[in-house]
């Protein structure tokens, strides 16, 4: 299928006698913002870690735009296209915004010189059109530390940008945030990925997070994928609603 652009077969990991991964086939598709959602220690952050080189699994393989990145490094996993934002934003707090969009850039180009170097260059234009385009331009010249958790969050999205990945993967992008703001931040963060065309895949505990913005989703339990869908079809589903979600 040429619209796949990250496939999982047969990933088996197990941690002494919890088996994270039991099997785990998925197809991530080209455009497209995949939902996990799944109790908890079900193996849906083990997924992430292995798909960005945090883990190694002990059975399956992991193809991005068809060549193999198992056993690669997280860094040549970044290179190629795979970025990853976290539950806490991965802040330097005692740099500025645009100092921690520049070190981001700098470590996807390789500058040697650091990211100094780099602020004279059109880079920082790049930087900029980044974080105006999750809204968080104003806050440019600010420490890190001083921005609140929503905002931080889009910060932690944009310096994901900055990598220029075809996919972004995300731990439960909106936590920690009021739900007064999560669907702000959910709306920047699908118009910014449409608008780069970025796919991304995203866990999730939020129902309605998932029913708003996901196109498919992947429903995890106990390491194993118990079933992928719309999020009408899952939703629905008596045993999703029964095992996974609770009610
Ligand atoms: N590096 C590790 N070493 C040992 N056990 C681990 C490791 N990583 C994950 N596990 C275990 O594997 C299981 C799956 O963990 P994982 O974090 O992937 O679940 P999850 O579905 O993301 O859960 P949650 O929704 O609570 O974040 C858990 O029992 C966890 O304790």
């Amino acid at each position: 299928m040429t619209n796949v652009l990250l496939s999982a077969k047969g990933i088996k990991i197990r941690f002494g006698g919890v088996v994270a991964a039991d099997g785990i086939d998925l197809d991530v598709l080209q455009g497209e913002n995949l939902a996990i959602i799944g109790p908890n220690g079900a193996g849906k952050t083990t997924f992430l870690n292995i798909s960005t080189g945090y883990l190694r699994p002990q059975a399956g393989s992991i193809t991005f735009l068809g060549q193999e990145i198992t056993a690669q490094l997280p860094r040549t996993i970044t290179k190629l296209g795979i970025a990853r934002a976290f539950q806490i934003p991965q802040l330097f707090l005692d740099q500025t915004v645009m100092e921690n969009m520049l070190i981001a850039a700098a470590s996807r180009l390789g500058s040697p010189s650091g990211f100094r170097a780099l602020s004279a260059l059109p880079e920082l234009s790049e930087m900029e059109r980044l974080l105006d385009l999750v809204g968080v331009k104003l806050y440019a010249s600010r420490k890190a530390r001083e921005l609140p958790e929503g905002q931080r969050k889009l910060v932690d999205i944009a310096l994901a940008l900055a990598l220029k990945p075809r996919l972004l993967l995300m731990d439960e992008p909106t936590s920690g945030v009021a739900s007064a703001e999560k669907l702000e931040i959910m709306d920047i963060l699908t118009s910014a990925l449409a608008k780069e065309k970025v796919t991304s895949v995203f866990v999730e505990h939020d129902m309605d997070m998932v029913e708003r913005y996901a196109h498919r989703v992947a429903v995890w339990n106990v390491g194993k994928i118990q079933k992928v869908g719309t999020p009408a079809e899952v939703l629905a589903d008596p045993k999703v609603r029964e095992q996974v979600i609770g009610i």
